[in-house]
């Protein structure tokens, strides 16, 4: 490879974060300088589009700040797939052969369609921001080229943030293009059911013949067959299966694969083989542009100041956001009265009461135990495990940030520590979410489980 890109690469690569480098400028074939251009390759329109808006002004900062000043770059789709373009599929000398369906008669392409889906959830329908941008793009990613780019592709958030309805967009759109194709939406609880009911009634081969010959399929709140040792095993399979004959699995969870508790390491590390998008909580803006489409499907007429007031003041929760709209709408409908601030004030005070009243560091303790499945008194104490350190820095870290408590009050909460173990807590997990991605993210997430 060019020296010139070389250098390039190992700049953005300590100035990107991991995940953004590894997604994005990994899909970059390095083709040749020819004088003073740079021709690159991407394997799709897709990741063209995205790189050219998102990433070549990077690039061309880059290359100016090592020295090619003048230097143009060309990005071209690849016309044939390039062998650094594709994600790696790790060896994987564990995974067993994938169980044959017993009846080994080919599957009929009788019940292809889509099963489980919502038709409302499509992409159109999703506002796209700065909090889902690089989930939506994924997903869109995956809708146009399934089981080829990103596969897993596995979504994860905060509750009630579109994971969901994304998912669902990514079935819509692919059974759209593809009515041919096998597209199946299961939520992991039905998945589980459905496992218990064909175990109980010994339809087991009816189970596994028709999960098996989906071309695509989507897993919905994937964290909910952690601990379950049964459906685990049977899902693991299923993957497998479908992963072995390129078919497109989609997951999603309210959590990143390393911290669902109980979840097999098989089935995180599959996970972790394709991409890994998050959704945050919606900034001011896209709570404002979800607000006034949610508004328009549901015949409301929202002032701006109402919407601008809404999005700032309630939830990040967007199922949350839509369920005081439609309160807004039925209170202006049963009494004839447009909406107004005053009017929304009057509606929503007992919840704008209750998210205006401070946190306690307790509560955050006890959120922050939660999503690392650990106790409060093992937070409390001074315990020196790692599995509890990183849960109680961030329990300090929090508590720092979104109560009022001085650093000897929080000490005094956390069983009576000295301020100067706060600070230290404080500073190293400011140090380590400079450049570790996941810990932003979990962060995010536990903030927006708290203020919401
Ligand atoms: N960006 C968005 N644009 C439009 N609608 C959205 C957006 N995000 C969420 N919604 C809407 O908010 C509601 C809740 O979303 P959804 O059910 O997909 O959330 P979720 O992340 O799956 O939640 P849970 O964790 O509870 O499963 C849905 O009606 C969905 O259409």
């Amino acid at each position: 490879m060019n020296r010139l890109w070389q250098e390039t690469l190992a700049h953005l690569e300590r100035t990107l974060t991991p995940q953004h480098f590894s997604t994005w400028i990994k899909s970059i074939h390095f083709v040749e300088i020819d004088k003073d251009l740079v021709i690159l390759e991407v394997p799709n329109r897709f990741i063209l589009d995205w790189v050219r808006e998102h990433y070549i002004p990077i690039i061309r900062e880059t290359l100016s700040q090592i020295g090619a000043v003048a230097y143009r770059v060309q990005l071209n789709i690849a016309q044939r797939k390039s062998p650094d373009t594709t994600p790696q599929v790790p060896s994987s000398p564990e995974i067993p052969p994938a169980p044959p369906a017993r009846d080994s008669e080919p599957i009929s392409r009788e019940g292809c369609g889509a099963y489980g889906l919502n038709s409302k959830y499509t992409f159109e329908e999703f506002v796209s921001g700065s909090s889902n941008q690089f989930a939506f793009a994924a997903a869109m990613a995956v809708a146009n080229n399934p089981a080829t780019t990103y596969n897993p592709l596995f979504i994860y958030g905060g509750v009630g943030l579109g994971k969901t309805h994304l998912v669902n967009a990514v079935g819509n759109a692919i059974h759209k293009k593809n009515p041919e194709m096998r597209v199946c939406y299961y939520t992991s609880e039905k998945f589980m059911n459905e496992l218990i009911n064909s175990l109980r009634y010994a339809k087991m081969d009816e189970f596994r013949n028709k999960f098996r010959s989906m071309d695509v399929l989507l897993i919905d709140d994937v964290q909910f067959i952690a601990g379950k040792e049964r459906t685990q095993e049977e899902f693991f399979h299923t993957f497998n299966a479908l992963y072995e004959s390129h078919k497109q699995i989609v997951v999603t969870s309210d959590k990143f694969p390393k911290e669902i508790p109980g979840l097999e390491e098989r089935l995180r590390s599959r996970f972790e083989w394709g991409l890994i998008a998050d959704i945050q909580s919606p900034d001011v803006e896209t709570k404002q542009a979800i607000l006034k489409m949610k508004a328009e499907q549901n015949g409301i007429f929202l002032p701006e100041d109402v919407t601008l007031f809404l999005a700032n003041s309630v939830t990040s929760n967007v199922r949350e956001l839509e369920g005081y709209l439609i309160r807004i709408g039925a209170y202006a409908s049963l009494t004839s009265t447009p909406v107004t601030l005053a009017m929304v004030k009057e509606v929503l005070k007992d919840i704008l009461v209750e998210k205006n009243r401070e946190l306690t560091v307790e509560e955050i303790m006890k959120t922050v135990a939660a999503h690392y499945n650990v106790r409060v008194s093992d937070i409390k104490s001074s315990k020196r495990l790692k599995a509890l350190v990183l849960p109680r820095q961030v329990a300090m870290y929090l508590s720092r940030q979104l109560t009022s408590c001085s650093y000897p009050e929080i000490g005094e909460r956390f069983g009576g520590k000295d301020h100067s173990t706060i600070i230290h807590a404080i500073k190293k997990i400011e140090k380590q979410t400079e450049d570790d991605f996941q810990l932003r993210s979990t962060i995010n997430t536990i903030k927006n489980a708290l203020t919401n």
